[in-house]
């Protein structure tokens, strides 16, 4: 008997798969038409020549089998006996393979989106939590910007003007962070100290009691509140809205890292704030890209921001701020 050549291997073995699979009834069970050509396809596919242009059914194939059709084109030539009909159960497995793969990557995807997006269940069991204050009650504008745009000095002109109460997220902090026996001290004035953010947890239970006192010592249900630095990253702003309240507006200073650079470092000179130095100062600016400036382009995206620029004299910017706001609110808003 001669040796077996690596082209005669390869043709027992390729006869041995088919014998496998027409013996596989899981093929037949799920009747699969279109699969039987996967195994022709994903077995040697040198073995059955395509025959350009003509659309032919495997169904058809499998009814009129002829010798051309299964000719074998290795190099046992003539010697070998002419394959067997293929079996239209045959199952093709790169489809399973597809499907799978973007099934996963669709389901990973999914779940990162989610973990960006504002929590949809509540303590309450409830589909949606309720905020603690209306909309309809409350008026409540953030106000951003870069650290040193101007932010505080504008929330002080817009208060004389349409008796907003203006609460600074950082002010509240920093009482917080100086109130005896306070648990939260330590923890607020090393992430003041390194321009980190405090855990929204802490700043919106600050703002909120806040917000609270304000009413109780009003009298009233009505309100109008500017929330100054706040928020500084998507959590907060997702938070906030869901229970304490929705936003109305952002107003959003705009100004230049040098120019607010050197109004924190001449503010510094007398401010006493720990932040007010160049170190911190560089460590706020890289926050506030990475991790504020992407709470702004979210209100952006939904129209709520008015973007002012805030370069110009305190006088300059203000008369803007107040252009644009009554442009956008009305003058009764
Ligand atoms: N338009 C302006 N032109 C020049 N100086 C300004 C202007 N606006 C504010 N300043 C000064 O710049 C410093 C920072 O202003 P302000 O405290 O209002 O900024 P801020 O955005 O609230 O800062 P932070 O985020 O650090 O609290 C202050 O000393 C203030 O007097
Ligand atoms: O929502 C907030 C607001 C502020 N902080 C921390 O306070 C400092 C100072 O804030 P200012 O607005 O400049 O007064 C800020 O750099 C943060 O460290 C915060 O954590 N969360």
């Amino acid at each position: 008997m001669p040796a077996a050549t690596p082209a005669v291997a390869a043709a027992s073995g390729r006869q041995a798969w088919r014998q496998l699979m027409r013996n596989t009834n899981i093929l037949q069970k799920h009747q699969f038409p279109r699969a039987a050509s996967s195994l022709s396809a994903s077995s040697p596919k040198a073995f059955v020549p395509r025959r350009a242009g003509v659309s032919q059914s495997l169904f058809q194939r499998e009814q009129q089998p002829s010798s051309s059709s299964y000719r074998s084109y290795s190099s046992q030539g003539g010697n070998s006996s002419p394959p067997p009909p293929k079996n239209p159960n045959q199952i093709k497995f790169w489809p399973f393979v597809i499907v799978i793969g973007f099934g996963s990557t669709g389901y990973i995807l999914l779940v990162n989106r989610r973990k960006e997006m504002p929590p949809t269940t509540s303590k309450n069991g409830s589909s949606k939590p309720t905020p603690t204050f209306s909309p309809s009650d409350v008026t409540v504008l953030f106000v951003l910007g870069g650290p040193g745009a101007g932010k505080g000095t504008q929330c002080a002109n817009l208060v004389k003007d349409f008796s907003f109460t203006h609460l600074s997220a950082g002010d509240l902090l920093r009482a917080e962070q100086d109130r005896p026996g306070s648990q939260y001290g330590q923890l607020i004035k090393d992430c003041i100290k390194n321009g980190e953010i405090v855990p929204m947890e802490v700043t919106v239970a600050l703002l909120e009691n806040a917000m609270k006192d304000t009413i109780t010592s009003k009298s009233q249900k009505k309100a109008r509140f500017l929330i100054d630095g706040f928020p500084r990253k998507m959590d907060q702003a997702f938070k906030f809205e869901e229970v304490v309240c929705p936003a109305r507006l952002v107003l959003f200073y705009d100004c230049p890292e040098e120019t607010m650079e050197k109004r924190l470092l001449e503010r510094g000179k007398t401010s006493g704030r720990a932040d007010d130095n160049a170190e911190s100062i560089r460590k706020r600016f890289r926050v506030f890209i990475e991790t504020s400036m992407p709470v702004v382009n979210h209100y952006e995206k939904e129209g709520r921001v008015i973007k002012v620029d805030s370069t110009p004299s305190p006088e300059e910017v203000y008369k803007d701020t107040r252009e644009k706001l009554i442009k956008k609110l009305g003058e009764n808003f």
